[in-house]
């Protein structure tokens, strides 16, 4: 369905804002750019019907944040946050910079925000999960079983939640732990009063080895809802707990086992030289060095919304291009859906 545009000089549209967004989180002048080009390019690939959004420290680079603008991303800089001090070993000594993800949730005009890491990729559109019933914290469960665990009670004695049965949580140990989930992907409502109270909370936790994903999890732990590892498939699950998954129903593959970042991918570390991850990683590469793609491609190849499910999208593309390109729309007269 074709939108009929009216154009003038006279004055700017105001369009009403999308209240929904995927979420992404950039630190550093490294190489995650990548790995957000990739999302984006990924999120594209499945005709998402929302904008990506990346949440930015102030240390990317203006480079970078063109590359991410003109992939059609919206950029936001964000400022860090920093937990309390501690002598705290964090998992990775980089994980200290992830409490800045806290941020997003003062992005308050959206509704409902999808968070996925840079180390992330979409195969199969996820859309559908933003219809979710409100008020709770969706994503999914994590594994225990890599020694980045090892720290653990869990870890030490062989639980994990994703196979319950096979190691019983000793009573001595005092109660299970409750469900765990990995902060890569997550479902999140925006909310200044949330926002407030996270970074409040922080001050007075101490912080632990998985930095922001331990805390999101304190913080989360009575809304929680579990949904199914096709929304988020943490590599070592590949090699851990196999009997829980099935690769080829992936939606969302997670790249965060070490040596699995596909724009690092060497295939020497532990499990690397996997077939599965060879195949994942090529299946990423693919996305990101395909130039049909990129944003400018697509707006030139003027794909404008076929449907009116659509049309948001059609319209942002549309309207980002001829913003760009200096115009102004006046009026845009959208035929009736009839
Ligand atoms: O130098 C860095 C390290 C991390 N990140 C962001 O922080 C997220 C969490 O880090 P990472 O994915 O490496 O953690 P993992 O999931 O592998 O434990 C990444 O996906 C990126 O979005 C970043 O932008 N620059
Ligand atoms: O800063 C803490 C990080 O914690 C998580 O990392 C993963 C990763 O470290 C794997 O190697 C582990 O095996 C896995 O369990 C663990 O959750 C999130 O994916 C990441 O976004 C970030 O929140
Ligand atoms: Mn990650």
């Amino acid at each position: 369905m074709a939108l009929n545009i009216t154009t003038t000089k006279a004055a700017t549209i105001t369009a009403k804002a999308p209240e929904r967004a995927y979420v992404t989180f950039l630190a550093g002048n490294g190489d995650y750019v990548k790995g957000v080009v990739g999302l984006a390019k990924g999120l594209r690939k499945v005709n998402s019907k929302y904008p990506l959004v990346v949440a930015l420290l102030p240390d990317v680079p203006e480079d970078h944040r063109k590359i991410l603008v003109d992939q059609g991303c919206i950029i936001r800089q964000i400022e860090p946050v920093y937990p309390p001090e501690n002598q705290t070993q964090f998992a990775m000594a980089y994980y200290v910079i992830n409490y800045s993800k806290l941020r997003i949730w003062e992005f308050v005009e959206y509704s409902k925000m999808i968070y996925l890491d840079g180390d992330i990729q979409v195969f199969d559109n996820i859309d559908h999960l933003f219809d979710m019933e409100d008020g709770y914290f969706y994503a999914v469960m994590d594994c225990f079983c890599e020694k980045t665990w090892s720290h653990t009670p869990q870890y030490k004695i062989g639980y994990c939640q994703q196979c319950p049965d096979k190691v019983q949580w000793p009573s001595q140990l005092g109660p299970k732990p409750p469900l765990y989930f990995n902060a890569g992907m997550f479902v999140y409502e925006p909310s200044l009063s949330t926002y407030e109270d996270l970074l409040t909370t922080l001050k007075v936790t101490p912080p632990t080895p998985f930095a922001e994903q331990d805390y999101l999890n304190m913080y989360f732990k009575d809304i929680y809802r579990p949904i199914p590892p096709i929304y988020n498939l943490v590599m070592a699950m590949l090699w851990r707990h196999p009997e829980n998954i099935e690769l080829d129903k992936a939606k969302v593959v997670h790249y965060c086992a070490a040596g699995s970042k596909p724009w690092r991918y060497t295939g020497k570390e532990d499990n690397m030289d996997r077939e599965d991850i060879k195949t994942l990683v090529a299946k990423w590469w693919e996305i990101y060095d395909d130039e049909s793609l990129d944003y400018n491609n697509v707006v030139a190849s003027g794909q404008a919304a076929e449907t009116d499910g659509d049309k948001q999208s059609g319209l942002q593309l549309l309207l980002a291009a001829l913003s760009k390109a200096g115009g102004f729309v006046h009026r845009i007269n959208a035929p009736s859906a009839a």
